[in-house]
């Protein structure tokens, strides 16, 4: 059975079809990105797997188990976590605060708890030395020491960027859904993303899908590829099969 196996997903807005019978296969340890033009329906179908939206069709089984139905918060505790594409992080909280948010759900005494008791022999300050210890790891992991205390309103784009994708990390997840990783970042930005994206998946033992529209990225880093447009599967392959697809080809350059 495949770790993520979406099958017939179909979802509409009004008159709109935005996915129309999608299936795909994710293996585990793969990195598959899902490519298709402006309005294909790739966020779409980040929505219903992590439980934002719930398709009118079809199934999405991950590890086995049904997502259809699932809230977001359940799709986290089954081990999805994501990034967005619009960085979605508390401004005003530093660095280190916004990892320990993505960490609140292995938490059992909460983090006001742990922050608040002076002696370290308390099982909840004991707990927070733990959490922060991970965090910590993640932190020099994406090489972010120097935002560790600032607040991520000061921060660079770039930046602000890591520090999402570290507190999607610090959720420990199974499978991290990448909502165009490189959107607004320079070349060089982009190829250190590159390489974080083949680290995290090597080092943290995780599924990694992603939605990005950088073609020369997708090409290099995936294993895998599924390409859309209007909600309609087009392809999925590898990368060379899915770059000299006629109608991805036709998706992307048009008809002529
Ligand atoms: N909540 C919603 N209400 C109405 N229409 C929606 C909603 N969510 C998505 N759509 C529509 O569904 C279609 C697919 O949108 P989606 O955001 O999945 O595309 P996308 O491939 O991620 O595009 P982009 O690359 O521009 O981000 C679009 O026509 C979009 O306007």
């Amino acid at each position: 059975m495949s770790f993520l196996a979406i099958k017939d997903l179909g979802i509409s807005f009004g008159g709109l079809t935005a996915l129309s019978s999608v299936s795909m296969n994710v293996e585990k340890g793969q990195i598959f990105s899902i490519i298709g033009p402006n309005g294909a329906g790739k966020t779409t179908i980040f929505n219903c797997i992590s439980g934002i939206y719930r398709p009118k069709r079809g199934s999405i089984l991950f590890q086995g188990q049904e997502m259809v139905g699932k809230k977001p918060y359940q799709a986290a505790k089954m081990g999805i976590a994501r990034t967005f594409q619009n960085i979605e992080l508390f401004s005003h909280l530093s660095t280190m605060d916004n990892l320990l948010l993505g960490r609140h759900m292995h938490m059992k005494s909460g983090i006001l708890a742990g922050s608040t008791f002076l002696g370290r022999n308390f099982p909840a300050a004991r707990e927070e030395c733990l959490h922060r210890e991970r965090v910590e790891r993640i932190i020099e992991f994406l090489e972010i020491e120097s935002a560790r205390d600032m607040p991520v309103s000061a921060l660079p784009y770039g930046t602000r960027k890591l520090v999402e994708l570290g507190r999607a990390l610090a959720m420990e997840p199974s499978l991290l859904l990448l909502d165009e990783p490189t959107a607004g970042m320079n070349q060089e930005e982009k190829r250190d993303m590159m390489f974080w994206i083949r680290d995290i998946r090597d080092d943290f033992d995780v599924t990694i899908l992603m939605v990005e529209h950088d073609m020369n990225l997708v090409m290099e880093v995936s294993d895998e590829i599924f390409a859309l447009n209007f909600g309609i599967k087009l392809v999925q392959g590898p990368p060379h099969v899915v770059r000299n697809d006629p109608g991805v080809l036709e998706a992307y350059l048009g008809r002529d």
